[in-house]
């Protein structure tokens, strides 16, 4: 690449030229090369200012000019970012004074110090010339200098870098354009830009300048960030909930990718292979240990692909009569819940362990029969108050696939992973999303993917979490799907008023459990419906009994 850029640079620069004198192109030289040639001209410094010091001051004199100058460059060492930077500089800094006090007082010329400037100036140069950060960072200076010369190649003549910053992956530009062309036209020319800067295919990302339109950010990577798979990290120590945001991956500039799923509707698409499964996966890995959330899923594939979650799941479908039923007792749950919500007297469905959120997860969406369709869209239009969230995954989310494009328009989240067409990319991220700059065309990779919501309005890409199959089991084994509370339809006592689940858990909370006489009493319920649900709790490991008789919630084991 840069063997590339300075050929272009330098022909341009020929053709603009009108012959340069033999000084200008040796000063352009040490001036061009100034990073590298850094240590010579610190050696010349030294000698220079240690032979002027020597004639002109006495001893005292050169002592404190050398104690001042440790003194200062050691105080602006010390405010280097990182701790390796600031061992070096000092170490530099002492020897260099060290040198110049001794060349001060002796003449630089007295034995042994010239041997001693070149061979420790030589070796403590080494670092400075391997050092990555800086040779980057040089590198990109001299695409900074050379873009007005060589973006006429790209097409953008006249633009202009404001400023860049070099990071581990790579850089990002803030590009002026000239008068009169827009982000839009900048956007396209992505790949111009790569080729102008001698770089990867697809290694260039242009997006437009949320502040201004005659502005755009550059982003190249140059080393790629998400070319190796993401293993899944595990749970961190905080406890799951459907209420806040959950990790699914991680982005190009190395922050975790989350996403909020409640009261949000998602859509993730892709074409085969292009790791929507992987999403999914990633989604239950981080959703199925949170207690405020059942997951139901659908999956056509006959279950082959989220079978393996079977045990953590409330119910999966894998037929389409299956799924049609699994549809409409959702859409039955959706509207108890509403009943529910209006009785209560409450606007929104705010999540418990007792009250869970319940998202349905659709894998190969566009499988599903027309009657499951138009369920699916009553679920995605009216969840979101009653925290019912609908994921679905599919190749080409299409008008015809989507129920004619309506439960597309309730998808809060969009997921684009591979494409083979740019307008596939719209499909899946919304009009209009291509042409800004969302581009999944050109991913190659399984589990990249762009994120659109409210809480990410740039195309970063990112890479999913790679669930394996042993952490599913795992995963799985610890944390079953709870088992409903039994629904029967008893007479409550005439005193009682509390939710009967509610009830149920804050008597076995207590600290000293609950007989099943004192559960009946609680919850309103007959005996047979206490002992029912005492029975379910136990298989799945909720509730235990202590002293006989006396049934306790089991705590949360770590
Ligand atoms: N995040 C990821 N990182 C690395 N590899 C992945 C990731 N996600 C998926 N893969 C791999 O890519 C391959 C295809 O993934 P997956 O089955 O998820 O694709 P898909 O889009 O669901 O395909 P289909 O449309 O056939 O269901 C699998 O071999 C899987 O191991």
């Amino acid at each position: 690449m840069r063997r590339h850029m300075r050929r272009s640079t330098r022909r341009k620069l020929r053709e603009n030229r009108s012959g340069p004198g033999i000084v200008a192109s040796i000063a352009g030289f040490f001036w061009r090369y100034r990073s590298e040639l850094l240590p010579l001209y610190t050696g010349l410094f030294l000698t220079v200012s240690a032979t002027v010091a020597h004639r002109a001051w006495g001893t005292g004199g050169v002592v404190l000019v050398a104690l001042f100058c440790l003194v200062t460059a050691g105080l602006f060492a010390r405010r280097l970012a990182r701790q390796i930077e600031r061992a070096y500089a000092l170490t530099v800094i002492f020897l260099g004074s060290g040198w110049w006090l001794a060349a001060g007082i002796l003449g630089p010329g007295h034995w042994p110090l010239p041997a001693l400037l070149v061979t420790v100036g030589t070796v403590a140069a080494v670092p400075w010339w391997a050092h990555r950060r800086r040779r980057e960072r040089v590198r990109v200076e001299r695409t900074i200098r050379a873009w007005p010369v060589l973006a006429e190649d790209a097409g953008l003549s006249g633009s202009r870098v404001m400023s860049a910053v070099v990071d581990a992956w790579g850089y990002t530009a803030r590009v002026a354009l000239r008068r009169g062309m827009s982000a839009r036209s900048a956007i396209a020319r992505a790949d111009e830009i790569a080729s102008m800067l001698g770089v990867r295919p697809n290694s260039v990302r242009v997006t437009a300048d949320p502040d201004r339109e005659d502005h755009v950010i550059v982003r190249v990577t140059e080393t790629d960030p998400l070319a190796r798979p993401n293993p899944w990290p595990g749970h961190s120590n905080e406890p799951v909930t459907i209420t806040k945001p959950i990790a699914i991956g991680t982005a190009e500039d190395g922050t975790t990718t989350t996403v909020l799923l409640l009261r949000r509707n998602v859509l993730i698409g892709g074409v085969v292979g292009s790791g929507k499964s992987g999403i999914v996966n990633a989604i239950l890995a981080a959703l199925i240990p949170a207690d405020d959330v059942i997951v139901w899923g659908v999956d056509l594939k006959g279950g082959m692909e989220l079978g393996p979650w079977r045990k953590s799941l409330g119910r999966l479908a894998t037929g389409m009569d299956d799924a049609v039923t699994l549809f409409t007792d959702a859409l039955a749950e959706l509207n108890r819940r509403a009943s529910e919500q209006a009785d209560r007297g409450e606007r929104t469905w705010n999540p418990t362990r007792q009250r869970k959120a319940l998202v349905i997860l659709c894998d190969e969406f566009a499988e599903l029969p027309p009657e499951a369709l138009d369920l699916a869209d009553s679920l995605a239009r009216l969840g979101r108050a009653v925290a019912v969230t609908l994921i679905a995954a599919t190749q080409r989310p299409t008008q015809e696939s989507m129920g004619n494009g309506a439960i597309r328009s309730q998808m809060d989240i969009r997921i684009a992973l591979r494409v083979r067409e740019r307008a596939d990319t719209d499909l899946i991220l919304g009009a209009g999303a291509y042409k800004s700059g969302w581009r999944t065309d050109v991913f190659s990779l399984p589990g990249v993917f762009l994120v659109l919501d409210s809480d990410h309005t740039t195309p970063i890409p990112n890479r999913a979490y790679l669930v394996e199959d042993d952490t599913v089991t795992a995963i799985t084994d610890r944390f079953p799907a709870p088992v409903a509370l039994p629904d029967r339809k008893d007479e409550p006592h005439a005193d009682h008023s509390a939710d009967p689940d509610d009830a149920l858990w804050t008597a076995l909370t207590s600290d000293d459990g609950a007989s099943v006489p004192d559960l009946v009493t609680a919850t309103g319920r007959s005996r047979r419906w206490v002992y029912y649900a005492l029975q379910q709790l136990q298989e799945t490991g909720k509730v235990h009994q202590g002293a006989p008789g006396r049934w306790h919630a089991t705590p949360d084991q770590p």
